[in-house]
């Protein structure tokens, strides 16, 4: 009688292995920590249907949809759930939670230590995060770092009016460019002075690359092997490393040198010193200038090219902003912009619908499990939660899918906006929730008004290129948001 073993080899091999996946597949189903909460049959046995919408750019509109079939609380993988229940968010990001950040950020970490944002421990969390926040605070950028902040604003504008007064401007580049001049200038104390050469510099070109890359790696691992590719772009994307850590050094002289320009890391820096409280090395100092332009650069960037595009589909609103800001006297500072209400309405309601960093904030569930939403989530699974689908939840927005900003206007005196409701506060998270929130939210609505103002105040008449459509500027996803085109072309014709 043929046995199993007369097969030839090859069949033999790739029979062994599809049992052994089948077997795996049964094993995980049957033992799925998971498998008592709603969700698609097939998110109990893999987490491949979920990895294919990480890789293709579509991880949001997946969950999304997944929490409109099966509700708020949703298996998303054996291992991972998503919640988009208000009070289960309160508990999974509220101050002092035992909620920490999961793995995903430590494997994101491609750099020799991790920094602010990829700590997970927060004895090691907290003192960092401590030492930073003081040069991030709105009274210290105000002091020493608005009149930059500003004159980059400024010259965004002009370079951008430039171009489309001749031909047409591509926002998306130069609102990039300014978000990451600005970031690099404080994180180094000098500018890159991308602005005015109308491109990215080397050192950020490469810093790009290597942010691609750790995305890239942390979602196909096994593409590790590509470093063994001998074709140089391949090679550069693994070389980034030692080249940026190495360029980062300038901004470690430039905080320990008291006669160059100050950068924010000297302020970090003499804290340490003065107070004897905290502790930061050379190293240390490398990693957080290379996060605070990594973190500060796509999503200013993306969020303004949004909120130009959302504006200039909408002539009557432009309007409105353009004669907002031209009520601003010339030397208008950003306390002068803070009293403008449809100018911050429009940015709230940008960062509601258009925010750069919707996607899921995976955190691990603590020991003894948890109950969200009237589900027991054992110890140790990833639950995540997305502002893009808080931001649309039609129970706490009316028509959530319109971009209204008037629904962050009190109607009357007395009457608070709608988007004032408690309910409405605690769902709106562009800049993350508790003690792991975005650092740099101060810099980011510094340099959203400035630009704001500076582009409806100098550009009267804007509108959008032919080139620019809702297909241009649809959503692709990997972390954060961004425009499919990559560019979000507009013109002025005077
Ligand atoms: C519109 C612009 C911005 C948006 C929408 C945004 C959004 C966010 C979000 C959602 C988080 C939480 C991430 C998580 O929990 O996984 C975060 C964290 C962070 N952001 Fe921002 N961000 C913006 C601008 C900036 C800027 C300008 C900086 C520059 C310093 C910055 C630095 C950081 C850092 C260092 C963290 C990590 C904080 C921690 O884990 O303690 N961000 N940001």
């Amino acid at each position: 009688m043929a046995s199993l073993f007369d097969l030839p080899k090859p069949l033999l091999v790739a029979l062994l292995i599809f049992t052994a996946t089948v077997c795996r597949f049964a094993y995980i189903g049957l033992t799925c920590p998971t498998r008592h909460i709603p969700g698609p049959w097939y998110t109990r046995f893999t987490h491949l249907r979920l990895k294919r919408a990480v890789v293709t750019g579509q991880r949001i509109f997946y969950i999304d949809s997944l929490h409109q079939e099966y509700g708020p609380i949703v298996r998303l993988s054996p291992f991972e759930v998503g919640v988009s229940d208000l009070n289960g968010f309160r508990e999974i990001h509220k101050i002092g939670t035992k909620y920490l950040k999961s793995t995903w950020y430590q494997r994101l970490a491609n750099f020799p230590k991790a920094g602010v944002f990829t700590m997970i421990d927060p004895r090691e969390h907290g003192p960092r995060r401590k030492l930073l926040s003081r040069s991030f605070s709105r009274t210290y950028l105000v002091e020493n770092w608005e009149p930059v902040v500003r004159e980059k604003a400024r010259l965004a504008v002009e370079k951008i009016r430039k171009a489309a007064v001749a031909d047409r401007a591509d926002v998306y580049n130069w609102w990039m460019l300014l978000a990451s001049d600005v970031s690099a200038h404080l994180a180094f104390g000098e500018s890159f002075r991308m602005l005015e050469t109308g491109h990215a510099n080397q050192f950020i070109r490469v810093l790009k690359k290597l942010t691609m890359g750790a995305g890239i790696m942390v979602e196909m691992p096994l593409l590790r092997l590509l470093r063994f590719v001998p074709v140089t772009a391949v090679q550069e994307m693994f070389n980034a490393n030692d080249y940026i850590i190495k360029g980062a050094g300038r901004a470690v002289e430039m905080a320990r040198s008291r006669t160059g320009e100050a950068n924010i890391f000297a302020k970090v820096i003499d804290d340490c010193e003065k107070e004897g409280e905290g502790h930061i090395e050379d190293m240390d100092v490398r990693i957080e200038a290379m996060n605070v332009i990594i973190a500060g650069t796509d999503t200013t960037g993306v969020t303004l090219t949004y909120l130009t595009w959302a504006v200039l589909q909408r002539p009557e609103l432009r309007k409105k902003l353009e004669e907002e800001t031209a009520g601003l006297e010339d030397g208008f500072t950003e306390n002068d912009l803070i009293a403008l209400p449809l100018l911050n309405a429009v940015i709230e309601e940008t960062l509601r619908l258009y925010g750069a960093a919707p996607s899921s904030l995976p955190r691990v569930v603590p020991q003894g499990g948890a109950k969200l939403g009237g589900h027991f989530i054992p110890q140790g699974t990833t639950v995540s939660t997305q502002a893009y689908t808080f931001h649309r939840d039609p129970q706490i927005w009316e028509d959530p899918l319109t971009f209204s900003p008037t629904r962050w206007l009190s109607p009357k005196p007395d009457v608070p906006a709608p988007a004032s409701s408690p309910d409405a506060k605690t769902a709106f998270h562009p800049f993350g929730a508790g003690a792991r929130s975005c650092v740099g939210i101060h810099l980011a609505r510094m340099e959203l008004r400035y630009a704001v103002a500076f582009l409806f105040r100098e550009c009267k008449g804007l509108r959008l290129s032919e080139r620019t459509t809702p297909e241009s500027m649809a959503f692709e996803n990997f972390f954060l948001i961004a425009p499919k085109a990559h560019r979000c072309e507009i013109e002025l014709r005077e």
